[in-house]
């Protein structure tokens, strides 16, 4: 079962990562009032990064137990550790390296030079994931927490950015990547947008999240959002395929949302 989109449209990219920023931190306060630890998955890019920037400089982040949210990442670029390129490094900076998280629940994608292929990584990954899932439903014996043995933990809120190209993760338009069932991570090679060598969770993956919150912006973006919205198929548009259990949400500026189909478009009440 999935979620159908909801669209939330801002002013710009500045409100917007503002907006996603509290709404994180709501949602994770939340989330650990009910059981007592929230898990997220970040996203890299532009808006990924800058919601990351946008709750270090909230001073609601303190509301958060930082000490009891797991961090996991839906793509990561297959260079060196510690590169720039890197989604993890960049989230370091933006925030992690300045919250008082529990080491052993950030849960960082492996590197070039301590795995010799993507895939290695990305098998690594996966094996990671499934042992926090076992991990999770020994653990878990409250009536309150779904049932959820399998590969995956529980995801309460799963990140997206969106590229020009309508790619979300590193699963691209067209690749065999988008096409992957059966996986959970896979590595992606000759990856049209730099760096070529990547490690993705794939779609049903992605799909397993309990909610999903697309994050996108600007005007070289709205062919992608207008498609993805308008019912196009994943393997043409990733973007499409992405939904969460419970929720679907579409955190855009208003750039973006130029060509979003108007009856998705929440209308606000008119001001007095
Ligand atoms: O390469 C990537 O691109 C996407 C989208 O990035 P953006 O800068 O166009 O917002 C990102 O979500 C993904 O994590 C990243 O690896």
């Amino acid at each position: 079962m999935s979620a159908d989109p909801r669209v939330s449209i801002h002013p710009d990219s500045s409100v917007l990562v503002a907006a996603i920023a509290a709404r994180l931190i709501t949602k994770l306060v939340d989330t650990q009032d009910r059981y007592g630890e929230a898990t997220i998955v970040l996203t890299g890019g532009s808006m990924g990064i800058g919601t990351l920037e946008a709750v270090a400089a909230s001073p609601a982040r303190l509301a958060v137990n930082w000490s009891k949210v797991n961090i996991w990442w839906g793509d990561e670029r297959f260079v060196e550790a510690g590169s720039a390129e890197r989604n993890t490094t960049q989230a370091d900076r933006a925030l992690l390296d300045h919250l008082p998280l529990d080491p052993a629940r950030v849960h960082r994608p492996g590197a070039a030079g301590e795995f010799a292929t993507s895939d290695d990584a990305a098998a690594d990954y996966a094996r990671e994931l499934a042992d926090a899932a076992a991990q999770e439903h020994e653990r878990d014996t409250s009536d309150t927490r779904p049932e959820r043995p399998g590969r995956l933990p529980r995801f309460d809120v799963l990140l997206l950015g969106v590229g020009p190209d309508a790619h979300v993760a590193s699963l691209f338009p067209e690749m065999a990547g988008i096409r992957e069932t059966e996986r959970t991570v896979i590595g992606v090679e000759q990856a049209p947008k730099p760096p070529p060598s990547r490690i993705s969770l794939t779609l049903p993956a992605i799909k397993s999240a309990e909610e999903v919150w697309m994050l996108v912006a600007g005007e070289d973006k709205a062919g992608a959002v207008g498609l993805a919205l308008a019912g196009a198929g994943p393997v043409h548009v990733p973007a499409a395929g992405a939904r969460g259990r419970s929720r679907t949400l579409w955190l855009i500026d208003a750039a973006a949302a130029a060509r979003v189909p108007q009856d998705l478009v929440r209308k606000e009440p008119a001001s007095a």
